[in-house]
């Protein structure tokens, strides 16, 4: 049996839209098994269960890419992060698939590859960079539509709290309300903003990251597909954090200087909204793993 485990990733980080990206301690576990039946899917919704499935999609798409038959497959998808809430469950289904598919067939796709494919899968790099990668990652298509990519220590000073709604916004929908241009003002500030907040994540500098974290791409317009934007937002402000749209929302990611503020702020949230999700997190610095089990035996990591 091949298990993938992915982690579910935050993209945008407020000012990096389409372009920045960050693993959190928040994961998916997919295995991959034998079958006898050309296809099994468990542990989706209904909906999922059947070739449409994006891991199965992008595990076709790894074994074609290699040249290999897709042989019968037992998926087994065992996942905690929600569908559409801004968490890159899309991205996890992506890199799981293609990394089966590889390990499948002696991890015969490269890291560089493995990039590549998931980009092309999913369309921007943001998400998927990070969840094979772990950490914070930049990452942008070159004019041969190769991904490009720089990643960024995240100091350990620094503590995130996700919080998460009951109510989805699809990545589709809040693509649609963006303009189609910016001025040169905005793109001035938004290149200047994304700039500092890298180095500032990088150095745990709550104040640089309050200030740099300033978007104008996209969040005044996705801000209004979240009822909730300003109450979250002042939640996690009164606390002295700072908040941002996670990936397309609905999850509103906070990020605090200390344990103690990141504890309250949960708390704060989970009071005012009681249905929700609401969890701390910490940067991933791994990326996707895989192990290979037989028997109960593992085998190879
Ligand atoms: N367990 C799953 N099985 C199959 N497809 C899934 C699963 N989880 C997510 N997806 C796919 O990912 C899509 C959600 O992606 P998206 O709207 O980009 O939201 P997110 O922010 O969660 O990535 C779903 O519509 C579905 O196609
Ligand atoms: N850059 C994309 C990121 C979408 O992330 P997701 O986790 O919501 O799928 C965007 O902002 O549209």
């Amino acid at each position: 049996m091949i298990k993938i485990k992915v982690p579910a990733t935050s993209a945008n980080v407020g000012v990096g839209f389409d372009c920045l990206g960050l693993a959190v301690s928040y994961y998916s576990t997919i295995t991959f098994d034998n079958s006898s039946e050309h296809l099994v899917i468990t542990g989706s919704p209904k909906e999922f269960q059947n070739e449409n499935n994006l891991v199965y999609q992008a595990f076709v798409k790894g074994c074609q890419f290699l040249d290999k038959p897709v042989p019968n497959v037992k998926i087994g998808i065992e996942t905690n992060v929600p569908v559409a809430r801004g968490l890159g469950s899309s991205s996890i289904c992506v890199v799981a698939g293609l990394k089966a598919a590889s390990v499948w067939y002696d991890d015969a796709i490269s890291v560089d590859q493995l990039l590549v494919l998931a980009t092309e899968m999913e369309g921007h790099p943001d998400n998927v960079t990070p969840a094979i990668l772990g950490g914070l990652c930049v990452s942008f298509l070159d004019d041969q539509n190769k991904p490009q990519i720089i990643q960024y220590h995240v100091s350990d000073k620094l503590h995130f709290v996700a919080m998460i709604p009951d109510y989805e916004v699809s990545t589709h929908a809040a693509r649609k309300v963006l303009p189609t241009s910016m001025s040169y003002a905005d793109a001035i500030h938004q290149v200047s903003h994304c700039a500092v907040m890298t180095k500032a994540l990088e150095l745990g500098d709550s104040h640089m990251i309050h200030v740099a974290c300033d978007d104008r791409m996209h969040e005044p317009y996705r801000a209004k597909l979240i009822p909730d934007y300003s109450q979250a937002k002042n939640i996690t402000e009164q606390l002295g954090g700072t908040m941002y749209i996670s990936g397309s929302g609905s999850t509103m990611m906070a990020i605090t200087a200390d344990e103690k503020s990141a504890d309250q702020l949960a708390a704060n949230a989970k009071a005012a909204f009681p249905r929700w999700n609401v969890r701390k997190l910490a940067v991933d610095s791994f990326g996707v793993v895989s192990e290979v089990s037989e028997r109960g035996k593992v085998l190879h990591r």
